[in-house]
């Protein structure tokens, strides 16, 4: 397999208007880079403009420099009023990941991660229980079970304090079965990412497969979403689902959403690890 050639990545949204594609891929041109692959959108309801665009060196003059490349793009992002990034593929987003006692989403994370299939790295794993202790450690990550005395603002702050100390990106609730209060969901807003059991808004709250077999419903899913101080309401990211049929029992929800809730959720990290997701609003604008 040929190695990639070195890569970076430019996403960014601004108030729409004509020329701004122009004026990215001709600065891009005019310093000697080579387009990758370019995708955008143009919401026409809230006159919102997203751009992804991946490009790498064309010639020898190109500035091989993530900073020197920022420093070149920023006119262009000045004069459009851009809110953009710019990375070097290789970059990889630290994450940090919150647990429970389920154990199929952190192991579908884990594995995928340790086994080259995640562009992320994994800071280390939480929660408030010592159940998959063992699960983490055999990936050779760390895992630090949250304090139970003092109650939610206790084991909130110490969340805060991992993911700070680790300089993480995104905390990924990966069937973390606490609600994060109003003050950590806002200071983790657009980088906290949940895993929910349902296809939403279906379902929202606690023991959504329950109330899915209760209703006699014919398909059931799974959302990953960005976590607001609404539960359950945040900007969704990706969704599956599966057809079920009268037979089905709870148990059999349960065991077959698993499988569509793991694969969501890896999705959604990697399309947000390789920098595909930008928030619109209650929405988000996916670039796959
Ligand atoms: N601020 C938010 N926090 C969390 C969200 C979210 O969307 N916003 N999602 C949950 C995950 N989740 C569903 O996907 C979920 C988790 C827990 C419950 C719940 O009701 N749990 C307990 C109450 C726990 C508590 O008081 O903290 C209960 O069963 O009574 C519902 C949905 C993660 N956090």
């Amino acid at each position: 397999m040929t190695d990639r050639p070195r890569s970076w990545v430019l996403t960014l949204t601004c108030d729409d208007r004509p020329g701004i594609v122009a004026a990215v891929s001709g600065l891009l041109a005019e310093r000697g880079g080579f387009i990758l692959d370019s995708q955008q959108y143009a919401d026409l309801d809230s006159g919102r403009f997203f751009m992804r665009v991946e490009f790498k060196a064309a010639t020898d003059g190109f500035p091989g420099d993530t900073t020197a490349l920022r420093e070149a793009m920023a006119p262009v992002a000045e004069q459009f009023a851009f809110d953009w990034q710019l990375n070097d593929t290789a970059d990889k987003p630290r994450i940090l990941l919150a647990v429970s006692k389920g154990s199929h989403c952190l192991n579908d994370l884990l594995h995928r991660w340790k086994s080259g299939g995640l562009p992320v790295e994994i800071m280390g794993v939480v929660s408030n229980h010592p159940t998959l202790r063992r699960l983490t450690e055999w990936h050779g990550v760390p895992f630090h079970e949250l304090p139970t005395e003092g109650g939610k603002a206790t084991q909130e702050a110490a969340i805060l304090d991992h993911f700070e100390r680790t300089r993480s990106s995104y905390l990924i609730l990966a069937r973390y079965m606490q609600i994060l209060s109003p003050e950590l969901s806002h200071s983790l807003s657009g980088r906290c990412i949940n895993i929910h059991h349902s296809f939403l808004p279906s379902f929202k709250g606690a023991k959504p497969y329950h109330r899915a077999h209760e209703r006699g419903v014919k398909l059931i899913g799974a959302t990953a979403h960005f976590v607001t101080d609404d539960l359950d309401e945040g900007p969704i990211i990706e969704q599956a689902v599966e057809r079920v049929d009268h037979r089905a029992s709870i148990d059999d929800l349960i065991r077959i959403g698993r499988d569509i809730e793991a694969q969501v959720l890896a999705r959604a990290v990697g399309w947000v690890a390789e920098r595909r997701v930008i928030l619109n609003g209650r929405r988000t604008v996916v670039f796959r």
